[in-house]
């Protein structure tokens, strides 16, 4: 690497932050114990086991305690790794085959992790956590340092392969500018940390292994990039969106608008009432989003009462006096599995009997629930829009809006998350009062793509052109008609592809409260027209990636003309 031809290193982004600063590289593991018969009795070679177990379960507890919160959960399941009996017996053969206490530790610990990475998605990401005791018990067996997070005087960017809790709980937040991981992808506790915190991170970097020590990088969330050895204008990029970013962060919260003052009213994504206070205070102009889903878990085996759901519900629309509350009914099946309303064995649940679908089989579930709504919305001053998951014909459209308005709801729309539904935008939207968009099923759907499938998780990318064209078809058919189209998945938490759905014709953005403050800024660089000119570079590009890219440069030129 030179400072002439800056190295890019690409992964996954973690939130929208840029950062700039110097490396600082987590130390690389122990190597593995040599493989040779021990010199010591069976016995002790036990009790050395055992005791460096012991002392690291205690450690980590301890740092557990230290830390409290999310972080001693974790590191007390860490600390039960370290004395699980099961792998007590795997140390235990080993050192009957004559095994050093090292060795036996190294190749226990390897086949769990083996099995737990075979396993794939959350399990397989906890496999870094048995690694983690792995090097802490071989370290102590061996009287040197376990390895982990530097601390240079310095502010810094932390390099790792992967963070462990038991590293995450001892972090600097203070100097530690940024995250980079080799390893570890959206749910490893790297990429926890960095959102609970709001550090900028880069995760699943394979190529960060070749960042030295010293070197200084930006790291550009919202493109999962980062720079080795930047030019001087790159630096100067970086430097201005960091200023762009933290002046946005004070900036005083107005309504969702774009630069030529064309409304976009921004709302929260809620999945239950105690979030309301946060999101208004974030400035959300209303729920655009209330997933039910929560409400029917929390309450055990069977379905809330009309009585339980309105208590919920009132509770809710309280906090948004004047302003529009979308809730949606029940979305049960798939991702969001609900026993009482169907408990068959399905070999596609995606493709199966959910959302209205499973509500329509066991249609008194659903009248409650719209009569528990009606009853909130005639004793609070809220705005009321009521939708339903999974709708995928006209018909089931008109099914919903006629029940929901015999059940005494006033406005009912669809969720279009199903290509079917955009595709016949223009009749849906005939019999529905509003439409909303629900981008990660629509994702899932339009590139089958299951969204709950590690493997398959590169293709379930919103920016993709055929999800954005069947984004276009709803857009066009609520301008046709005059009624409302909302956007309420992760796309529109996304600042630059939110200004690419506007273009397509979103008339409000839904999001998790954490995401209003950057999409708001992001849509007040642009017109509606210059919106509409990103929505036509999007759908012109053959993959997502591509359109990505597109978009990004033709934003950037926008903002520099
Ligand atoms: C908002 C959506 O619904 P959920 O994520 O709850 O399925 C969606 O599919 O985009
Ligand atoms: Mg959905």
């Amino acid at each position: 690497m030179t400072s002439s031809t800056p190295a890019l290193v690409s992964g996954t982004g973690i939130g929208q932050g840029v950062a700039i600063g110097v490396v600082a590289r987590m130390s690389d593991p122990l190597p593995p114990p040599a493989d040779s018969p021990s010199t010591r009795t069976q016995a002790d070679e036990a009790e050395r086991a055992r005791t460096s177990l012991r002392i690291v379960a205690r450690e980590l507890e301890s740092r557990g305690q230290a830390a409290g919160g999310a972080a001693r959960d974790v590191l007390e399941a860490q600390a039960m790794m370290a004395e699980d009996p099961m792998l007590s017996e795997a140390i235990d053969e080993a050192l009957a085959a004559g095994k050093t206490a090292e060795r036996a530790v190294f190749e226990a610990f390897a086949s769990f992790r083996d099995q737990l990475a075979a396993m794939g998605g959350y399990l397989g990401e906890r496999a870094a956590d048995l690694d983690d005791v792995s090097q802490r018990v071989i370290a102590d067996l061996g009287g040197v340092p376990a390895p982990g997070v530097p601390s240079p005087e310095h502010p810094f960017v932390l390099v790792a392969r992967d963070l462990a809790p038991a590293d995450t709980a001892m972090l600097d937040l203070d100097k530690v500018l940024g995250l980079v991981t080799s390893d570890g992808g959206p749910t490893s506790h790297t990429a926890i940390l960095a959102r609970e915190k709001s550090i900028v991170a880069v995760v699943g970097a394979t190529d960060a292994t070749g960042l030295a020590d010293g070197t200084v990088v930006i790291l550009d969330a919202a493109s999962g990039t980062v720079i080795a050895n930047p030019t001087d204008q790159q630096k100067a990029d970086a430097e201005r969106r960091i200023a762009e970013r933290q002046a946005a962060a004070v900036a005083p919260v107005t309504p969702g608008a774009l630069a030529d003052g064309t409304a976009i009213p921004l709302l929260a994504n809620l999945g239950s009432s105690a979030g309301a206070q946060a999101a208004a205070d974030a400035g959300a102009e209303g729920v655009g989003l209330f997933r039910t889903e929560f409400l029917f878990l929390d309450a055990g085996g069977t379905a809330p009462t009309i009585e339980q759901q309105r208590e919920h519900y009132l509770r809710l629309l309280q906090a948004f006096p004047g302003k529009k509350v979308v809730v949606r009914v029940l979305d049960a099946g798939a991702d969001k599995p609900l026993q009482f309303l169907n408990d068959a064995h399905e070999e596609n649940p995606a493709l199966g009997l959910r959302g209205l679908r499973a509500l329509r089989a066991s249609e008194d579930i659903l009248r409650e629930q719209l009569t528990a709504l009606a009853q909130a919305d005639a004793a609070t001053q809220a705005e009321l829009w009521v939708m339903a998951p999974m709708v995928s014909t006209v018909e089931e459209t008109g099914y919903f809006v006629g029940l929901a308005r015999e059940c005494g709801i006033r406005t009912a729309g669809v969720m279009v998350e199903v290509p079917s539904a955009a595709l016949l935008a223009d009749r849906v939207l005939g019999r529905a009062d509003f439409a909303s968009i629900g981008t990660n099923d629509l994702t899932q759907y339009t590139l089958a793509a299951d969204r709950m499938l590690g493997s398959v998780a590169a293709l379930q990318d919103p920016w993709h052109p055929a999800v954005l064209r069947l984004v276009g078809e709803v857009g066009a058919a609520g301008a046709a008609v005059g009624k409302p189209v909302g956007i309420c998945g992760e796309a529109a938490a996304d600042p630059l592809l939110a200004v690419v759905l506007v273009g397509l014709g979103a008339t409000s953005l839904s999001m998790s409260t954490p995401a209003l403050t950057d999409v708001r800024a992001s849509l007040l660089n642009y017109t509606i027209d210059e919106a509409r000119q990103l929505a036509e570079i999007a759908l012109a590009a053959d993959g997502a990636a591509e359109s990505r890219a597109a978009v990004a440069a033709a934003a950037l030129s926008m903002k520099e003309a």
